[in-house]
């Protein structure tokens, strides 16, 4: 049947997601903050900024105002930068409210929030009152844009509490190239999306050093090892990390050129300065701000997270990356 998508964010991440919502059949509209990038993605049907050589499916409709975009949606899927969510988020709940609207629910963003430490889904629910909601549904899994625009094969994860719900993201979103699972786990879902983007930055860095695979392989282990065991303390199911959205996430992006994360790392690993990372990447490297909120969420619950301890000592507190290695490398001896 076909379902009226609205999708707010027209990033690589929120408009690839459009695009296959249209090729299944669907009616999307997009919303973009930006009127120049609607008349480029409805005249052009391109995105050049961020998926530079992809042309889009000439139903996919742009939009720059909210109102129009969320007009008669039966799903609304968000897919902006966590630290864009709360205010977005936000701004639909008045429209959905004034147009009295019931939709389900989907994010695509990985991360926590800066300072409240919360889920992008505790996001949406305190912005999105319940009466304008049908379930919360985190899609998430090892997934790149570039990827999925040249149909390559995918699978991810629909998470909700609402087995309902996730189930008709399953379908909306399942086609020949993308395959979707559903979890009832979305805590450990998020948690596993949010906290992978660190390892990446690390793994980035490790190859911009000159590291090999051995090097990558421990850290993608022990990094998986910390990440769990702070995911745990707040409430995931542990099987949720050797999951698509954990161990498969995990891997994606600590090994693909494609990770803006692990591009990141990689620059910093060269010697290149965080301010000119941040500045010639001109998309959201989400790991940044997540690795901050991992590092005080660890110690609030008094976890230990050496590998993301170290990170936040480099990117925060101008710690040398050789250092930092060499201090992880010489931790006492543990049993694993
Ligand atoms: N790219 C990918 O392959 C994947 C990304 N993700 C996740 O999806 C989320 C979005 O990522 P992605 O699309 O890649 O990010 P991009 O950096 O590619 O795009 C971000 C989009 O959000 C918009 N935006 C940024 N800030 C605001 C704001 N304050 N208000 C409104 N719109 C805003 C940007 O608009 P503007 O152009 O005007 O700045 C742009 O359209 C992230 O959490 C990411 O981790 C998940 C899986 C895969
Ligand atoms: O989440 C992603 C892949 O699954 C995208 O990773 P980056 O944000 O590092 O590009």
């Amino acid at each position: 049947m076909c379902k009226r998508v609205a999708v707010i964010g027209a990033g690589s991440w929120g408009s690839i997601l459009a695009n296959i919502l249209v090729m299944n059949g669907n009616k999307v509209c997009i919303w973009s903050r930006r009127k120049e990038q609607v008349d480029e993605l409805n005249k052009q049907h391109t995105n050049h900024h961020y998926l530079s050589d992809f042309t889009y499916d000439q139903r996919l409709n742009a939009s720059n105002d909210m109102s129009e975009t969320l007009a008669d949606a039966t799903t609304v899927l968000f897919a902006v930068p966590t630290k864009a969510m709360r205010s977005v988020a936000a701004d639909a709940a008045v429209i959905l409210k004034e147009k009295k609207l019931k939709p389900i629910i989907v994010h695509a963003s990985k991360g926590l929030e800066l300072g409240t430490h919360k889920r992008i889904s505790e996001i949406i629910s305190e912005e999105i009152p319940e009466e304008n909601r049908e379930g919360i549904v985190a899609l998430s899994g090892p997934s790149h844009a570039e990827e999925v625009a040249k149909k390559d094969i995918t699978l991810v994860t629909a998470a909700s509490e609402n087995s309902t719900a996730a189930k008709n993201v399953q379908r909306l979103f399942m086609n020949n190239y993308f395959r979707v699972y559903t979890n009832t786990d979305i805590v450990g879902v998020e948690l596993g999306a949010a906290f992978k983007n660190i390892i990446a930055l690390g793994a980035g860095a490790l190859h911009g050093l000159g590291y090999g695979d051995d090097a990558k392989a421990a850290l993608m282990t022990r990094g998986l090892a910390e990440i769990a065991r702070l995911g745990i303390s707040l409430g995931a199911d542990p099987l949720t990390f050797i999951g698509l959205s954990g161990v498969g996430d995990l891997i994606v992006t600590c090994t693909s050129i494609h990770s803006r994360n692990w591009r990141a790392g990689d620059q910093l690993g060269q010697g290149e300065t965080l301010k000119n990372v941040v500045a010639n990447m001109g998309m959201v490297i989400e790991g940044l701000s997540t690795t901050k909120a991992a590092y005080e969420l660890a110690a609030q619950k008094k976890i230990e997270m050496p590998i993301t301890t170290a990170i936040y000592q480099v990117l925060y507190e101008e710690k040398d990356i050789k250092q930092a290695i060499s201090d992880l490398m010489q931790r006492e001896g543990r049993s694993e």
